[in-house]
């Protein structure tokens, strides 16, 4: 198995004085190592038995197209505020570095679809919580998170309560 942490390299200070900022990018630059995290999400996927992957622009998309593309599951995408063109559902968050707002198509999810949230880095859990009040707008019920990296000391443990959950790497 490889290594995944070697490959996700730290960035002091980035975007903001004080943020220790995890860089996936040499995932993407190894292809060896990007085929193995999408293969290791996908397992996650099938095994949490999901109709939908959901995923937040911009770094989510680049793992969440490709387990969508591998496990042949619904994708469905979490944008910033103005990108999607149809009606929306939207809620704001805080994240580690500031805040936003976060919009899903409102017919984009269907009552009871099984839903599992996919991302780079999980940090206060912000990012997440959102994505949860979107899919809950919909009548959707998230089952799973994963996630290739996780920094555990940023976020609440009840965050993942009544999840499944996979991060393959965590600091
Ligand atoms: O757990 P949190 O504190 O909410 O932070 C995690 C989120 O922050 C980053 O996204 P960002 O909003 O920076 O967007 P990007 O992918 O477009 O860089 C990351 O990709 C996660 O989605
Ligand atoms: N420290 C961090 N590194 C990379 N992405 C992040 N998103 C939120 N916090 C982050």
């Amino acid at each position: 198995m490889i290594d995944i942490k070697k490959y996700i390299l730290d960035v002091e200070d980035f975007p903001q004085q004080g943020i220790n900022f995890k860089d996936i990018t040499p995932i993407l630059n190894h292809p060896a190592v990007f085929q193995e995290v999408i293969d290791r999400m996908a397992a996650f996927v099938l095994e949490c038995q999901a109709d939908v992957i959901i995923a937040p622009e911009a770094r989510g998309f680049l793992f969440a197209s490709a387990i969508a593309y591998q496990t042949h599951k619904k994708f469905v995408l979490i944008r910033k505020p103005g990108k999607l063109p149809r009606a929306t559902h939207h809620v704001s968050y805080d994240l580690e570095y500031g805040s936003n707002i976060l919009e899903m198509h409102q017919d984009d999810i269907q009552a009871n679809e099984k839903v599992v949230i996919i991302d780079d880095i999980l940090a206060t859990g912000g990012t997440i919580e959102a994505i949860v009040k979107l899919v809950e707008l919909s009548h959707g019920q998230v089952v799973g998170l994963s996630v290739v990296g996780d920094l555990t000391t940023l976020h609440s443990p009840n965050l993942l309560k009544g999840l499944s959950f996979q991060a393959l790497v965590k600091y």
